[in-house]
């Protein structure tokens, strides 16, 4: 199946009633990936959220390329790759090459993400930019249109697990009410039956979500729960 290539596409290909819970994979169990993806994709995800930690640009390690790899040739899902790398530009091709759909790269380390961004789009992916808690929201207004997805974290990235920062639901707003702003919104880190609705309604339409999923008994169930809250916070907006 072909990969998104703008907004509009990966909307259409993700959202379901303007939504999607995007498991992040960081929190299944790599000891039996196969099984986790196949029974991931039976629970009705439409997405997939694959971190990639340096060790640098944040205090964790996680997967890299050859893992990408591996999970493409399990899924037809489109693949939506959180690059938490100091040095994004020498990776974006060979996690492209692995099978990326997207590839979100933060803001913290470009002082001039659009070239970066434009080579990503150049590649076949939507390009995502990502700004942390303490990075302020306006330092996206230059850069707006260049982005096909914008994702807002709500931890400081390097670990799942960890507890929501409302400070993401201000510049969610922020960027929904922006004149020039087409991107997909995208919001990660502590999403789950508590916090997904408050999401949703300041119009986040990708929701990241990685324990929350990965912690249930029941997948499928998990799934169900966060896209009918998510769904009722959209409709609230
Ligand atoms: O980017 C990330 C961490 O840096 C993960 O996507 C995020 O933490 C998901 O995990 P959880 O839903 O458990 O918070
Ligand atoms: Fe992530």
């Amino acid at each position: 199946m072909p990969g998104p290539t703008n907004a509009a596409e990966l909307r259409r290909l993700t959202l379901r009633n303007g939504v999607a819970v995007a498991p992040s994979v960081l929190a299944c169990d790599f000891g039996h990936l196969a099984d986790e993806i196949a029974a991931i994709e039976a629970a009705g995800a439409t997405v997939l959220h694959l971190d990639i930690m340096d060790g640098h640009f944040v205090p964790n390690l996680s997967i890299g390329v050859p893992v990408v790899q591996a999970i493409r040739r399990l899924t037809d899902l489109p693949l939506d790759v959180h690059l938490m790398l100091d040095n994004p530009a020498d990776y974006v091709e060979p996690f492209r090459k692995a099978g990326a759909d997207n590839l979100t790269v933060h803001a913290e380390v470009l002082p001039d993400p659009r070239p970066l961004l434009d080579r990503i789009r150049s590649l076949g992916a939507t390009a995502g930019l990502s700004i942390n808690p303490p990075t302020p929201v306006e330092v996206l207004e230059p850069v707006i249109e260049a982005a096909d997805l914008v994702l807002i974290m709500s931890v400081m990235p390097g670990f799942g697990g960890q507890a929501f920062d409302p400070v993401a639901l201000d510049k969610l707003r922020w960027l929904s009410d922006h004149p020039r702003c087409e991107a997909v919104l995208e919001v990660d880190g502590g999403v789950n039956e508590e916090t997904i609705a408050a999401c949703a309604k300041a119009g986040a339409e990708l929701l990241v979500a990685g324990t929350a999923v990965f912690g249930a008994e029941d997948y499928a169930e998990r799934m169900a729960e966060l896209a009918r809250l998510a769904e009722a916070g959209a409709d609230g907006a």
